[in-house]
């Protein structure tokens, strides 16, 4: 399956709650578009989790271009599509990489987000791609993180730096880059332990790791990947903002999003927070990541709406 088709099995039941009612906006051939119509499409957009800002910035462009007009609702949808896409814009590689020398790759997330499964799996891509992998075991909270990630290793044909359970994870960091640049390998991936955004101390942690990436290797962390769990919806919007502050998170890897209706979160953290989806986690094996493709993913949302419902 490609990215289209995996998105738009994520998104079943966003774009079904789409479908059927934008559709049942347009009994009749064409409607105006007047106030009245404006509310309803209001409340169908913020249903699907988008956000505040971003259903603003749909409606408002509803009413610029068509305000007044009878329409098809082709052409509300277009214009949904062209704005959404707008909103979305993002740079097209998923990851920064180094020019020279390994690129560091650190990551965050809350408990059972999906970390070390997305860990494995960006290994799995950058292996595949021919890169060589080394996984730095920074979760040494959790023993059982550490055994999984090294099986997860053992698996993908990647190295690993672990240390004992208690050891300050910014050693772990440190000496994963430290082993980056003698290799030399092309890219480490730094897992974190899970942590809850209103965990002031363990937030702090975040930076201190950060630095001692950078000690070793000024220009690094390349990316700081936050693993949000697709199926928190709005929630994760709010876990974000502090990650980023907290870690200067470059991005999102969108773990779940196939078991969930709440696919427009990705529009609220691209619209409320600049962070570009990068990565999103479509299944629990490590082929089951795809990097981000906005103008797939407003099709994917949108695909079915001008399908009429079969009898
Ligand atoms: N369906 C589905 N399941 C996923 C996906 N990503 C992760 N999971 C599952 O989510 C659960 C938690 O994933 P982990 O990778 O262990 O989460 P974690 O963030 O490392 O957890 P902690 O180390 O406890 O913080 C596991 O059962 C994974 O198989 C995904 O994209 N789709």
């Amino acid at each position: 399956m490609g990215f289209f088709d995996r998105i738009k099995q994520g998104l079943k039941k966003t774009g079904s709650l789409l479908k059927t009612d934008i559709r049942d906006l347009f009994k009749s051939e064409g409607r105006l578009i007047d106030e009245a119509f404006l509310e309803e499409i209001r409340g169908i957009l913020f249903r699907t989790d988008m956000g505040f800002d971003a259903v603003d910035a749909l409606v408002d462009e509803i009413a610029t271009k068509l305000r007044g007009r009878v329409v098809e609702l082709a052409e509300v949808v277009d214009v949904l599509k062209v704005k959404l896409k707008e909103l979305m814009a993002q740079p097209e590689s998923p990851i920064d990489f180094a020019p020279t020398g390994p690129t560091i790759v650190m990551v965050c997330g809350v408990n059972g987000a999906g970390k070390t499964t997305s860990i494995a799996k960006l290994a799995s891509q950058f292996t595949r791609s021919g890169k060589r992998v080394v996984l730095g075991a920074g979760d040494t909270f959790r023993a059982a993180a550490v055994e999984q990630l090294t099986i997860w290793a053992d698996r993908l044909g990647a190295s690993i730096v672990k240390a004992a359970q208690g050891t300050h994870p910014a050693t772990v960091a440190y000496q994963t880059v430290e082993r980056a640049i003698a290799e030399p390998f092309d890219v480490a991936v730094i897992d974190t332990a899970g942590r809850l955004q209103t965990q002031t101390t363990l937030m702090a942690e975040l930076t201190k790791i950060r630095q001692a990436i950078s000690k070793q290797l000024p220009d690094a962390p390349h990316e700081v990947l936050l693993v949000l769990d697709a199926t928190t919806g709005q929630n994760g919007v709010s876990q974000a903002q502090k990650f980023a502050d907290a870690a200067g998170c470059t991005g999102i890897v969108l773990a779940k999003l196939d078991g969930t209706a709440k696919g427009g979160v990705v529009v609220a953290i691209r619209q409320q927070l600049g962070l570009p989806v990068k990565y999103v986690g479509v299944g629990e094996g490590h082929e089951d990541l795809t990097p981000f493709v906005p103008d797939e993913f407003v099709d994917a949302l949108f695909a079915d709406v001008l399908q009429p419902t079969k009898a």
